[in-house]
């Protein structure tokens, strides 16, 4: 069966034969109304909206390749991190956090691809709280409150969430699709109701109130991935001639005159030889919140310090890179069931199921996004947030780091092997039903930083997420966890016999099974980010001199260049990112459309 997986990631004959068909290869000197650089959701939704004017030539440039069947299996989601299609970053060693983690580097992948890392995440769709953005809009940047971002969620939503039909905070006609995970486990479906009966509302965490318990809503179509590359690039990528789509192309700079402060194109590597393409209009960067700042500093824009000790002349200097804000979470607590036999395991795999999968039946665990079930909002006893604002976030997933049986999330995660045969193989051994909780935590006081160590544009940029040097982010998911075990004591839960799986993580021996300390110290060995890095390009007035672009996301003293991409949120918000990521490129093409037009 393992061998049947490996086959399935090697097919994309069909994909790869359209990547060369139909790759708008560069030509020297070629010129474009806008350039747009990467294809994450930013990118793909300004590509689209941009080129809805006939008028304009725009070019789309994506680092890696294109979507193959892997990509869309949901319940693969963790093995597309061991593909090509992972840029591959990873932290610098951490001392506070990532204790777990082979050399103590969180592993932090990207989406390298046609989709950008809407084509490798984990598929949920969670938009944030009022305040959030009315925080932005408070900060400085004009048009971003809650009430003006969400025509632009809605613009792209297209939800087919069952009993939402006639909520205002949903639409049913935009390009990406939002859905209920129709594969659901008898213990999520406890855990729901057990949740309620320990006090938190049912609720829709994309409406009125984020705060409650809910099943997950997801960027799935039929139960199959919903990338932005599907959403909004696929359905106009040959037919809309103005479009230009490049893939394994890498644009190694912005070219800017140093007269004029004025961005006229970008240079691009594709196919060992480097490319001069002009931007009559405008170069936008949609290139991630790691690659984003990158390509800014490579530019000579960036600051002082860093540059210079790496040679690169300063054309404008700001603080690209100095804030990184992230989400940490706590991977587990694990529950176990008195039952067997009904948690999947990847050796339970059969051809059958991706042939019923194929055949279009979106009810098996394959449609089920990397296990994820439920989401809670809750704010702990100990948060000084208002009444409605959340401070923690359980993750409700199916199984554990045993589902995989110590492959996909392992070593995506970069887990040491241990962690595995310690504390999940157990489970795998006996066939115990079970399923675990990410604990994570919205708003850290943890800050971390990014910065280059040359300027070979082909190496990684350095990066020092410093999670929890501040101990208040491991007390906020402490608190977490003690709710979390408070609602497995919920009748819903005892029905099941749910009780803690109690091996201790290698390295937290030392104290006692379940103590406060137990968990501080599990905390930091089996941290595992989220992945919703913002704030390296942070929006915000030029007069704060912690950003780098203003509410029009123009890079700050820079003509005819953009950012939009998660890199600009400025503060760390109270969901996942991939969201907010489509509604900046509909509210940027906005701006831009209103600028040029
Ligand atoms: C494993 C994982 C799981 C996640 N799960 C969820 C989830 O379930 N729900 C959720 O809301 N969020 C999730 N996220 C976060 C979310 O997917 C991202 O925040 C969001 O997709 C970011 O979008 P973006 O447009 O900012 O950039 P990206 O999606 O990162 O896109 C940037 C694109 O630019 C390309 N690029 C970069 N540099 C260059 C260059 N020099 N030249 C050309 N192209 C370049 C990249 O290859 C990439 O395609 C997850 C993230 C990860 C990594």
């Amino acid at each position: 069966d393992k061998q049947f997986l490996s086959q399935m990631f090697n097919i994309g004959l069909g994909n790869i034969f359209k990547q060369n068909l139909y790759n708008d290869a560069p030509q020297q000197n070629a010129e474009y109304d806008f350039i747009v650089v990467g294809s994450g959701p930013a990118g793909c939704v300004l590509a689209n909206r941009l080129s809805e004017n006939p008028q304009w030539q725009v070019y789309l440039i994506e680092a890696g390749g294109v979507e193959s069947i892997p990509h869309q299996i949901p319940i693969m989601a963790a093995y597309l991190q061991g593909t090509h299609s992972n840029w591959g970053y990873k932290s610098v060693p951490q001392r506070a956090a990532c204790l777990g983690m082979n050399n103590q580097e969180c592993a932090l992948p990207r989406g390298k691809i046609l989709g950008g890392t809407s084509s490798i995440n984990f598929m949920i769709y969670n938009r944030g709280n009022r305040r959030d953005f009315d925080r932005w809009a408070e900060f400085g940047n004009e048009g971003w409150s809650y009430d003006e971002v969400l025509p632009y969620f809605l613009k792209s939503e297209n939800s087919q969430v069952k009993g939402l039909a006639m909520s205002p905070y949903h639409n049913h006609s935009g390009p990406l699709n939002v859905e209920d995970v129709r594969y659901r486990t008898e213990a999520a479906k406890a855990y729901v109701k057990a949740a309620q009966e320990a006090g938190h509302n049912k609720t829709d965490y994309n409406g009125e109130s984020q705060m409650g318990v809910s099943f997950v809503q997801a960027n799935t179509l039929k139960g199959r991935r919903h990338s932005a590359y599907r959403a909004y690039i696929e359905p106009i990528r040959y037919t809309r001639k103005n479009l230009h789509i490049v893939t394994m192309a890498r644009v190694t700079k912005v070219l800017i005159d140093k007269q004029t402060k004025q961005a006229y194109g970008v240079r691009l590597l594709y196919r060992n030889t480097l490319y001069t393409i002009k931007a009559r209009k405008e170069v936008i960067l949609s290139a991630g919140a790691f690659n984003s700042p990158q390509l800014l500093m490579l530019s000579g824009i960036g600051p002082e310090d860093n540059l210079k000790g790496i040679g690169v002349p300063i054309i404008k200097e700001l603080p690209v890179g100095k804030l990184l804000y992230d989400h940490m979470c706590h991977f587990g607590p694990t529950f176990t069931t008195n039952s067997t036999g009904k948690t999947f395991f990847v050796s339970h795999t059969t051809p059958g199921l991706f042939a019923s999968f194929f055949a279009g039946d979106a009810s098996t665990v394959l449609s089920s996004i990397g296990g994820v079930e439920a989401l809670t909002f809750v704010k702990t006893p100990h948060s000084k947030e208002p009444h409605d604002m959340p401070d923690v976030k359980f993750i409700t997933v199916a199984g554990s780091l045993a589902s995989d049986e110590g492959t996909g999330l392992l070593q995506g995660a970069n887990f040491r092997p241990e962690i595995y045969t310690k504390v999940y193989k157990p489970l795998n051994d006996a066939q115990t039903d079970h399923f675990s909780f990410l604990v994570m935590q919205f708003h850290p006081k943890s800050v971390g930083r990014l910065w280059l160590h040359n300027r070979n544009p082909l190496e990684w940029p350095r990066i020092n997420p410093k999670f929890f040097h501040n101990s208040d982010d491991v007390e906020d998911i402490l608190e977490g966890i003690k709710e979390v075990i408070r609602i497995s004591q919920m009748p819903a839960m005892q029905k099941l016999g749910v009780r803690l799986h109690d091996i201790p993580v290698p390295g937290c021996e030392g104290h006692n099974f379940g103590s406060d300390d137990y968990w501080r110290c599990s905390i930091r060995v089996m941290s595992y980010t989220l992945h919703h890095q913002v704030a390296t390009c942070r929006m915000g007035p030029e007069a704060d001199n912690s950003t780098v672009v203003n509410a029009r996301l123009q890079v700050h003293g820079i003509g005819r260049l953009r950012v939009a991409d998660t890199s600009i949120i400025p503060f760390p918000p109270t969901c996942h990112t991939n969201a907010a990521s489509f509604m900046i490129g509909e509210k940027a093409a906005d701006m831009i459309r209103a600028e040029w037009s």
